[in-house]
């Protein structure tokens, strides 16, 4: 029998209103790292550390005072929200997440709870209020990333271990409290929080406040919509309760890994997120990416689709300079992924799970509320015959190329609810989409018994 909770799983299944719907409908977001940790870019007295760059802090041993004197060098002078806005919608993205305060305390808005804000730096302008107004613009929703767990505040304890601890972090948490009523009451059309920094054991021991917060987002900005990674219950269980039940809504612990499509099938039951770096480990602006293996678009783009096919988001990360501009290498792949989207995007958006077993060419999309099946094919199979498995009562209608409508491609029933789809068997250089039209209905019983 179930648990007795009081800060649990606040209700189980996913979401329908019309805040999650566009939500999910969004399927690609672009993350944004940007603060301090830009600066320096992961190099500190000439040394390269490979660790992440926004963990330079800590790989490189700075002192808080050191590295928080930073502040007075933030004044990115490339920065142009308008033109960030502009290169988000050309790769297709439908929202974006941006770091408002990541671990090292930094915030991006003039907030009255602390001075180690943008309002103490050179630079003194609301980057959060730029990059709001920019991307809705776009047609972009803007969700906030905001990290409980923070270097530079004096009340932060990383577990609680004495009374003197308990009265400290009781300030810590009113103070992020504060900031997070703050962010949600003066940037409005905010869609999500996305909490990060919540693995310590001093978060885990307050699922009460992490409860509360939720609570008064939703009251501040209703409809706003808070990832699982914020919660602890009242024992102290995250992302899933005591009694098993995600809470917050949507899971958001998939981070730089994705669910595998044959054994993680349960995740396509609620609502969930992946967030990916584009190389191997950098969420902050790095100088060196020879550090580490650097994704390719086409790399990106299946795990685009992959997390597309299973009923989720994918967040895809870029790590601005401190001057506020983008590295060549994250220009390019927002071209090569744009481009794609451009063409292909229909196979994204609004978009889900179509309930179908993975075959080897690739991965399956579904647009929601349509008998419209869409096959995006990565790997040829040499016959020229992608195998395609339905489930009962499913039938395959007609089937194209989305670039070819008019070339119906053979589709060949060659056994219950089992068909073979002929395509010309030659070199493809991009991912391509065939769109299948389907009925519910009897199989055919073309073939022989
Ligand atoms: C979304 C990502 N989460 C942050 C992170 C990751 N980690 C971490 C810490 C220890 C082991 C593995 C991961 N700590 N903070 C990264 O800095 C980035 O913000």
């Amino acid at each position: 029998s179930a648990i007795p909770l009081q800060y649990g799983a606040q209700y189980s299944g996913k979401r329908t209103d019309d805040a999650m719907n566009k939500w999910r409908s969004n399927r690609f977001g672009q993350f944004i790292h940007w603060g301090l940790y830009a600066i320096p870019g992961g190099v500190w007295n000439g040394k390269t550390y490979n660790y992440a760059a926004e963990f330079l802090k800590a790989s490189a041993n700075v002192p808080s005072a050191t590295w928080d004197s930073l502040m007075y060098q933030f004044n990115p002078v490339k920065f142009d929200a308008k033109q960030w806005a502009k290169m988000a919608k050309k790769m297709g993205v439908k929202y974006m997440t941006i770091t408002t305060k990541h671990h090292e305390g930094f915030c991006l808005w003039p907030s009255k709870y602390t001075d180690f804000s943008v309002a103490g730096s050179p630079y003194k302008k609301d980057i959060l209020k730029q990059l709001v107004e920019a991307y809705n613009a776009e047609g972009i929703d803007v969700n906030f990333y905001y990290s409980v767990l923070d270097w530079h505040h004096p009340d932060w304890r990383n577990d609680i271990k004495s009374p003197q601890d308990s009265v400290a972090f009781k300030r810590y948490l009113d103070f992020a409290y504060n900031q997070l009523k703050e962010l949600a009451t003066n940037y409005p059309t905010v869609k999500a929080f996305w909490f990060d920094g919540t693995w310590d054991n001093s978060v885990k021991k307050n699922g009460k406040w992490t409860y509360e917060v939720e609570k008064m987002l939703k009251e501040v900005s209703p409809g706003v919509i808070v990832n699982s990674r914020l919660r602890a219950d009242d024992y102290g269980k995250r992302h899933k309760d005591s009694n098993g039940q995600l809470m917050g809504d949507y899971e958001s612990g998939y981070e730089r890994r994705l669910p595998d499509p044959v054994t993680d099938t349960a995740v396509t039951r609620w609502d969930w997120e992946a967030c990916m770096t584009i190389p191997e480990n950098q969420w902050g602006y790095h100088k060196d990416w020879t550090v580490s293996h650097v994704k390719s678009p086409l790399e990106l783009l299946e795990m685009l689709v992959h997390t597309t096919s299973m009923g989720g988001n994918f967040l895809l990360n870029f790590g601005p300079t401190g001057n506020g501009d983008f590295r060549k290498e994250e220009l390019d792949i927002a071209t090569v992924i744009g481009n794609w989207m451009g063409k292909y995007g229909d196979a994204i958006w609004n978009c889900d799970y179509a309930g179908m077993k993975k075959e080897d060419w690739g991965y399956y999309t579904k647009k929601k509320n349509s008998n419209q099946l869409n096959m995006v094919v990565f790997n040829w199979p040499s016959s020229g015959l992608l195998k395609v498995r339905t489930p009962r009562g499913m039938v395959l209608d007609k089937a194209s190329f989305v670039d070819a409508k008019g070339n119906a491609l053979k589709v060949e029933e060659i056994a219950d609810n089992q068909y073979l789809i002929q395509v010309p068997v030659k070199l493809y250089t991009s991912p391509q989409v065939i769109q299948v039209d389907f009925h519910q209905g009897a199989t055919n019983g073309k073939y022989q018994k």
